[in-house]
């Protein structure tokens, strides 16, 4: 699970590249030796426990007996930091949905948008999803979740970190923020995650890009769009958080400065001040440019203050007073679907009728039935082109759950389930057929599908096959094709 990654020894000329990125903001810097210093340091990995699954202490045991020893964040109760040689989306707890590999700075805009359980909160620009794995647990898996972004391409990451987390209070809707329906808004707190130069990202970047002005310039009026739209959508009394992963002031205060400007008196900036976590002000100036003194709030993150990527952040409190949506809400009404698609969980697992309770099953076409949180109010336009989680495949027979419901709902489970040796785990993971022995089997009542578990974790579905010649009983695997070990290099700030 490890293998080198020394930025330096793969690009010689990085340090020049370092110097003409950042002598643009030599006036800002406010320790420059120690910056270059942390640029010159691979990335240390770090990663949130899943809390609907596992806490983070036992989440830390799991992967030391593993061999990844972890540091807990000083800031924040969920995240793991782990050496930058780690792969932790190798991991055996990383398919099972214990957790989420992210840059711990990227871990901070939601930290400050604080969503709480059962709120309405939007997702302006959510793909991969990242923060929106973080908002839905922060949130219990209760209410209302929309994931937006606009690249069609980028939803299918959604998809499957919601469903290997178990996120049951996730629409993911496909548009671009800037013109989103005012009859989606009224939500309780907006996270603006706008696309940005991405200068933040130079530590794990395989090729940094020096920022050409016009793209700076394009990309700046793109934010101030979204921040835009996102301020109309936010409900009177809501909160905003706009966040970049770059540097340059012109995507982030001159934006937001140029936001308060076109609306007095309707939006507080919330000074920043999470425990633990070191960060520069707002700036109050840039070239000939003056903003709003209320920006010393914000938070410049930069990569030497916490040993991460850099970061900008910025919290926006809307007035009780302010106006809303130009219309109300619509939300988008499912179809129910009939009790009779909870009988595998029941008849095959014993589960009993209350782990439905919060959750609603419906239907839209597609393969799947679908569970939901009861509270989501998703909108009706845009329409989401996805609602909450796969169940069970409706043309199945038996009928199939999906590895998503087993991980979601296994834990329940009173029979047909087996427990893997590390051997076993291997042939599962590499979705090929195991032995199983008869002491694996005492809690299983025949051939059919099993849940899996490795060390009282649930990480899958599978299907005991009984040879009753030899006689030998096989587990056989049904562990997701699509579920691909994550590449923790990626050069994105997500
Ligand atoms: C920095 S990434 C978001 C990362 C994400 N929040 C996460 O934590 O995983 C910016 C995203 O904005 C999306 N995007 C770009 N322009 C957009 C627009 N006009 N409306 C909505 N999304 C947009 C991109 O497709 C990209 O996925």
């Amino acid at each position: 699970m490890t293998r080198p990654l020394d930025p330096r020894a793969r690009f010689p000329d990085r340090e020049a590249l370092a110097e003409r990125i950042f002598s643009r903001y030599a006036t800002i810097i406010d320790d420059a030796d120690a910056l270059f210093a942390a640029l010159r340091r691979p990335l240390p990995q770090t990663l949130w426990a899943n809390r609907l699954r596992i806490s983070r202490e036992r989440l830390a045991e799991l992967l030391r007996e593993d061999g990844l020893a972890s540091t807990a964040l000083p800031w924040w109760d969920q995240g793991l930091r782990l050496d930058a040689e780690a792969r932790p989306g190798l991991h055996w707890g990383f398919f099972a949905g214990l957790f989420q590999v992210q840059e711990e700075v990227s871990m901070v805009p939601v930290t400050c948008l604080d969503p709480q359980p059962g709120d309405r909160v939007l997702d302006l620009c959510a793909a991969p999803g990242n923060k929106t794995a973080q908002i839905a647990v922060a949130m219990a898996n209760r209410g209302t979740v929309v994931a937006n972004d606009s690249s069609r391409g980028r939803i299918p990451a959604i998809r499957q970190t919601t469903k290997r987390l178990g996120l049951v209070n996730v629409s993911v809707t496909v548009r671009d923020g800037q013109g989103l329906h005012a009859r989606a808004g009224g939500f309780d707190r907006v996270l603006v995650d706008a696309p940005c130069t991405c200068e933040g990202t130079f530590r794990k970047s395989r090729v940094p890009q020096i920022v050409a002005d016009d793209v700076r310039q394009r990309t700046a009026r793109i934010q101030q769009r979204l921040l835009t739209r996102a301020v109309s959508l936010t409900r009177p009394g809501g909160r905003i958080v706009y966040s970049t992963c770059t540097f340059s002031p012109e995507e982030n205060e001159a934006v937001v400065d140029a936001v308060l400007r076109a609306h007095p008196g309707s939006l507080q900036v919330r000074p920043i001040r999470i425990p633990g976590l070191n960060h520069a002000p707002g700036l109050l100036h840039w070239g000939d440019q003056s903003f709003d003194p209320v920006l010393v709030g914000a938070a410049r993150i930069w990569p030497h203050h916490n040993d991460s990527g850099g970061f900008f952040v910025v919290v926006l409190d809307k007035a009780a007073t302010a106006p809303g949506p130009d219309e109300a809400a619509a939300f988008f009404r499912p179809a129910a679907a009939p009790d009779e698609w909870k009988q595998p969980f029941s008849e095959r697992f014993g589960m009993s009728s209350a782990v439905w309770d919060g959750l609603q099953l419906v239907r839209r076409g597609g393969r799947h039935i679908h569970a939901i949180s009861s509270d989501h109010q998703a909108p009706q336009a845009p329409a989401p082109d996805v609602l909450g989680l796969p169940m069970v495949r409706r043309k199945s027979l038996p009928l199939k759950p999906t590895t998503a419901a087993v991980l979601l709902l296994g834990h329940h489970a009173s029979r047909n389930v087996v427990d893997l040796d590390a051997g076993q785990l291997g042939l599962y993971q590499r979705r090929e057929t195991a032995v199983m022995e008869p002491d694996q089997l005492l809690r299983c009542s025949g051939p059919g599908h099993v849940i899996v578990r490795f060390r009282d974790q649930v990480i899958g579905l599978g299907q005991l096959i009984y040879d009753r010649e030899t006689p030998t009983v096989w587990l056989h695997s049904f562990m997701p094709k699509a579920w691909g070990p994550v590449d923790a290099g990626s050069a994105s700030g997500e």
